[in-house]
């Protein structure tokens, strides 16, 4: 079994208290939301390999850590996992990035996909699948779906907000892929928005409503 992970740090619950704010604008609510995936980045990418490489230091010569150059991609599901990127990318710069597309029946639901472009190589990369919000989990388990379906076997999930149903059929669908979550919340509303939430994470990083 993947592991679960809240990443509860002080300074990442105090910058999700701001994005859930309503009188939070759109300026504000991108560079927050990008600021926690950058915290999030640091805690999701500790397991991530080293190598001895040796160097000299202007004293002596030594032997020390690097990355053992695994390669990594990050796939947000669009639109709302885009604003994500930019705050691992800030940790990760030499990564690639896979896009999915996916929208959510308002009425149903039920998640289609629209979009997918992935770097050719993502049967060897590293990938952290990103989206501010996983609810009923529709979304996201599609998305690893599609990646698996590509031949990625490596994935790890990365969210802001999630609900407990999300979690559950998250982790039921893709036992295999570690989950981390800034918060996890009480549940779902009737429309199937996360509760308390921050709302429609794609409009509110977007303005388009
Ligand atoms: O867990 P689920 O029940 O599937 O819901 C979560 C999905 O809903 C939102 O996307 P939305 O469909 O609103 O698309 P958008 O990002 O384009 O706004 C969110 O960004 C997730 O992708
Ligand atoms: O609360 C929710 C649930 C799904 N998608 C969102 O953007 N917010
Ligand atoms: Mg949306």
């Amino acid at each position: 079994m993947g592991k679960f992970q809240v990443l509860d740090h002080p300074l990442i619950q105090h910058k999700l208290t701001i994005l859930r704010n309503k009188k939070t604008g759109t300026k504000a609510f991108r560079e927050i939301a990008n600021e926690i995936a950058n915290l999030m980045a640091y805690e999701v990418t500790r397991d991530m390999p080293l190598e001895d490489i040796t160097i000299e230091t202007p004293v002596t010569k030594t032997t020390a850590k690097k990355l053992a150059g695994k390669k990594v991609a990050i796939v947000p599901i669009l639109r709302a996992g885009i604003g994500m990127v930019d705050g691992i990318l800030q940790l990760i710069p030499a990564a690639k990035v896979g896009h999915i597309g996916m929208y959510r029946d308002e009425e149903t639901l039920v998640p289609h996909e629209y979009f997918v472009k992935l770097p050719a190589d993502i049967d060897q990369r590293q990938v952290f699948v990103v989206d501010p919000m996983l609810a009923t989990g529709g979304s996201a388990i599609m998305a690893i779906d599609a990646l698996k379906k590509r031949g990625a076997t490596n994935i790890k999930f990365v969210c802001l907000v999630s609900a407990p149903e999300g979690i559950k059929a998250l982790r039921e669908a893709h036992p295999d892929i570690d989950v981390y979550t800034a918060a996890l919340d009480e549940g779902l509303n009737e429309d199937g928005y996360i509760v308390p939430g921050l709302g429609d994470a794609g409009d509110r990083l977007f303005g388009t409503r």
